[in-house]
């Protein structure tokens, strides 16, 4: 009766999921931010080759979590990843001024993408433990997140390795793509 009755829940109420790939240039922190989510952990990371891919929970809420490898030859593939997401998350390592007008190239590259015409834009303003880290005004500036028209989008300031941000983040894109999910 037990497994009767949880059947028919998922069948009134079919759990949702939410897809969001994690892009940013390499060093950002993107694959530290996974797992300190993931796991509430600061793990030992290597260079991004390919992806990593988790499930996360939150607030009774499932994302699938694509974290894609930041360097240079690697971004092209970016793109193969975007069919079906709800969200974007750009990581940004705040510390690192001498890139960030390459990133916000990159940002502009994916906007205008297809797959990514309903997706919502979440900025990590990441490493913000640092001390000469950027503001998030500054890399609002920056980025001209201001310049973007077609697409919601937010910045957060935050640390993978304090965690500090993550879930609000996280909130905010909750918050935007309720409704949207496929199940
Ligand atoms: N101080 C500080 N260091 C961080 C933070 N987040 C990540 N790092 C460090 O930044 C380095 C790169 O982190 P990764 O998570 O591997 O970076 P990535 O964006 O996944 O890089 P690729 O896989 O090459 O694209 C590691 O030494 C992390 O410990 C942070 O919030 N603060
Ligand atoms: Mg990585």
């Amino acid at each position: 009766m037990g497994a009767l009755m949880s059947r028919l829940w998922f069948l009134m109420f079919p759990a949702k999921e939410y897809k969001i790939v994690v892009v940013g240039l390499d060093n950002a922190g993107k694959t530290t931010t996974l797992y300190k989510l993931h796991l509430g952990e600061v793990v030992t990371t290597h260079p991004t080759i390919g992806s990593n891919v988790e499930e996360l929970v939150y607030k009774n809420i499932r994302f699938e979590v694509w974290d894609l490898g930041g360097q240079d030859r690697l971004r092209t593939s970016w793109a193969t990843y975007y069919r079906g997401t709800h969200a974007v998350i750009a990581v940004i390592d705040s510390s690192d001024r001498a890139r960030i007008s390459i990133m916000k190239d990159e940002l502009f590259r994916l906007l205008p993408h297809d797959d990514l015409q309903s997706a919502v834009i979440l900025v990590y303003a990441n490493k913000q433990d640092l001390k000469d880290a950027m503001t998030p005004a500054e890399i609002t500036d920056a980025l001209s997140l201001h310049s973007i028209k077609n697409h919601d989008w937010h910045i957060q300031a935050c640390s993978a390795l304090t965690g500090d941000g993550l879930y609000d983040g996280l909130g905010w894109i909750a918050q935007r793509v309720g409704g949207k999910a496929t199940s």
